[in-house]
Formats: structure tokens, sequence, C-alpha cells
């Protein structure tokens, strides 16, 4: 058995990034199970592809689905790959997948998702974020579309680590995703890594649905632009305000960055066109009110945070 065939790793929740990450961990020789709802039938049977502009197509005819987390194998990793909006319904079937110390990565936009799951988790879970920096989303069932990057960033949230066996947990997490292939790094703080990737999910995750554009659409009007500039500006001084500070010129990295992007629809949109929950919350409610606890307003965030509220009928004081 090599070493890889002796971890076991969870999907909670496949979807596009349960599914991409769950199927390139397994290439890789790890034994993946995934936790599936309404795919369940289509995976059983086809397994699961994806198909992708960078690796092209790459089929596990194979995968072990479940649909009852019950009946799963205990896990030593469990990535969770579902939305935001339906973790603390997820509690459960964390805990019956989980092995004993357990390690739980909430692979999900948004800031304190990981804060508003601990309280339900038993002390024993390890509880990690895991930033992806990848574009991919659900085709047919069974069927994910990858366009583009890949990377993990893993941090330690909570749990019974000491500092250094956090450190350590960290980066065999790291490990798990650099031995398939994929960049990953271990981040000292989850909270500033959360803020740092919202300075792009603000704005063109909101702005993808109320505009109805792609990342390139809104690129190459200079209005939208311009709103994407303030948004990411905005996100950066509530940061600040929040005692993380964000690397020098980070608008405008992360505009050229997203100029080099494919045509992209980011996952809120997906949400949209489906009729599924958006993930208001975590991507605009929360960071919204960390940055008031600390003095700063965001009158733009708080603008697109209404206008998606109303467009889903969704009332802000609900969240
Ligand atoms: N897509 C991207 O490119 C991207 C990039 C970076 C970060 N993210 C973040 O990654 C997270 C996941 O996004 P995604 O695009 O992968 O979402 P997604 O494609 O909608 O996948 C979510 C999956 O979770 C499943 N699920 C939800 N509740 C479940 C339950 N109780 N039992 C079993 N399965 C359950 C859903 O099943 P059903 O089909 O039954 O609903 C679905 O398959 C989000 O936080 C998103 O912001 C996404
Ligand atoms: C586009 C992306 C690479 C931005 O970080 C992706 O991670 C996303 O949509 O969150």
């Amino acid at each position: 058995m090599t070493a890889q065939q002796a971890i076991k790793v969870g999907i909670i929740g496949t979807g596009a990034i349960g599914g991409f990450y769950g199927v390139m961990l397994a290439k890789a020789g790890y034994e993946v199970h995934y936790l599936l709802r309404s795919e369940y039938p289509a995976v059983k049977q086809n397994g699961l592809m994806i198909q992708s502009d960078v690796y092209g197509e790459i089929h596990q005819a194979q995968a072990n689905a479940w649909n009852d987390a019950s009946q799963m194998p205990k896990c030593d990793w469990l990535l969770v790959g579902a939305k935001t909006t339906s973790n603390p319904s997820l509690v459960p079937l964390i805990e019956a997948a989980a092995a004993d110390n357990a390690k739980v990565v909430l692979m999900q936009n948004g800031f304190g998702v990981e804060d508003e799951l601990r309280p339900l988790l038993s002390d024993k879970l390890h509880l990690l974020g895991g930033l992806c920096f990848i574009c991919v989303h659900r085709g047919a069932p069974g069927i994910i579309y990858h366009q583009a990057y890949g990377g993990v960033n893993l941090g330690y949230h909570s749990g019974p680590a000491t500092a250094e066996q956090a450190l350590a947990i960290t980066e065999e997490g790291a490990s798990l995703f650099r031995n398939a292939g994929l960049d990953s790094k271990a981040m000292a703080n989850i909270e500033q890594a959360r803020w740092q990737k919202l300075v792009w999910n603000i704005p063109y995750n909101g702005l993808s649905v109320l505009l109805d554009a792609t990342t390139g659409e809104m690129m190459n009007n200079p209005d939208a632009r311009a709103l994407i500039a303030d948004l990411m500006q905005e996100t950066i001084d509530a940061a600040t305000a929040c005692g993380h500070q964000l690397p020098d010129n980070f608008v405008q990295t992360m505009l050229k960055a997203t100029d080099k992007m494919p045509d992209y629809h980011p996952s809120m949109y997906h949400d949209f066109t489906h009729q599924r929950p958006l993930e208001l919350k975590g991507i605009y409610a929360a960071p919204l009110a960390a940055a008031k606890e600390a003095g700063c307003s965001m009158p733009k965030v708080e603008m697109l945070l209404q206008s998606l509220a109303f467009k889903v009928n969704q009332p802000i004081a609900e969240l």
C-alpha cells in the first residue's frame, strides 16, 4: 500500500469544487469517497468526468459514490465542497464521515465560515479553510468543466492541535494537493487569506449576477471596470481596518490578473441561473459586519448586497 492509499479523503458535497479536487486526488492515488445528493445516481453509474481546458478529459469511471454519510468509510480528511449556504445542515454529515481527529477543510469562498461552523462541530475535529483559485463549474450530472487554474491555499482555523501541530497538519494538507500536481501553500493566517480572496469575489461574483455579464464583458467596459476597482478598494480598506494588511497595489494586481483570465462566470452567476441560494452571507454580509465592527463602512459593497438581496428576494436581515 502506498502512503497515498493509506489516506482516506471524503468529499462532502461533490459539485464543481468537490468533484474537481476529488478526482485529482484519486488520480494521485488517494482513496476518495464522494458524498452526493442530486447527482448520486449519475455518478454511481458513470463516475465523474472532468472536461478541462488545461488537462483535457479526466474520467474516474469507478468513483466511490455515497448518498448517505453514515455509510461512508471514516475519512482522515474531509473536503467540504458544498456552498456555504448549507454549512449548518452539513454538520451531522461531517461528523458521520469523520475518522477520529479528522481534518475538515472548508473549500469555500467567504468570510467567517469557519467561525460559524466551529461551535457546531465536535472539539476533536480539526477545522481548516481552503481557498481555491480555480475556474470550474458543473455541467451535466457528474460532469465538471474546468476552465483554468487549480491552486488551493490552506490555513488552520481551530481544533485540538498545538500551534506546532497546526502548522504540520496544514503542511500535510497542502502536500495532498501538491502530490496531485496542484499548487498549494500553507497559510499562516486564514482570516487574512480570506480577506485577500474576497478582493476578487466581492466585485465579480455579485456584479456578474446584477449585470448578467462575464468577467471579460465587465473588464472591457470602463464604467464597470471603475466600479470593480472601487469595490476592491473598499474591501482592502475593510481588511486593513480589521488588522490585515494586504499586498501593495493589490487593486491593479487583481485587475491585471483578471484581464489575463479566460472569460468566466463566477460561481454566484451559476447559482443565480440555476435558482440556487446565493452565498450572500459569506461573501457580503459577514465581511460587511466585520468591517462595521472595526468602524469601517463599505458603501458600494453594501449597495451591491442590497441589490442582490432584492434580486433574489432574500431579506438581508434573515441571512
Ligand atoms: N466554482 C468555482 O470556480 C469556485 C472557485 C473558487 C471557490 N469556489 C467556492 O467553492 C464552494 C463550492 O462551489 P461550487 O462551485 O463547487 O458549488 P456547486 O458546484 O454548486 O457544488 C456544491 C455541491 O454540494 C452539494 N451539496 C450541498 N448540500 C449537500 C448535502 N446536504 N449533501 C450532499 N451534497 C450536498 C450539491 O449537491 P446538489 O446538486 O444536490 O445541490 C453540489 O453538488 C463555494 O463556496 C464557492 O464560492 C468556487
Ligand atoms: C476566479 C478565481 C480564480 C478568483 O480567485 C476563483 O477562485 C473564484 O471564482 O473564486
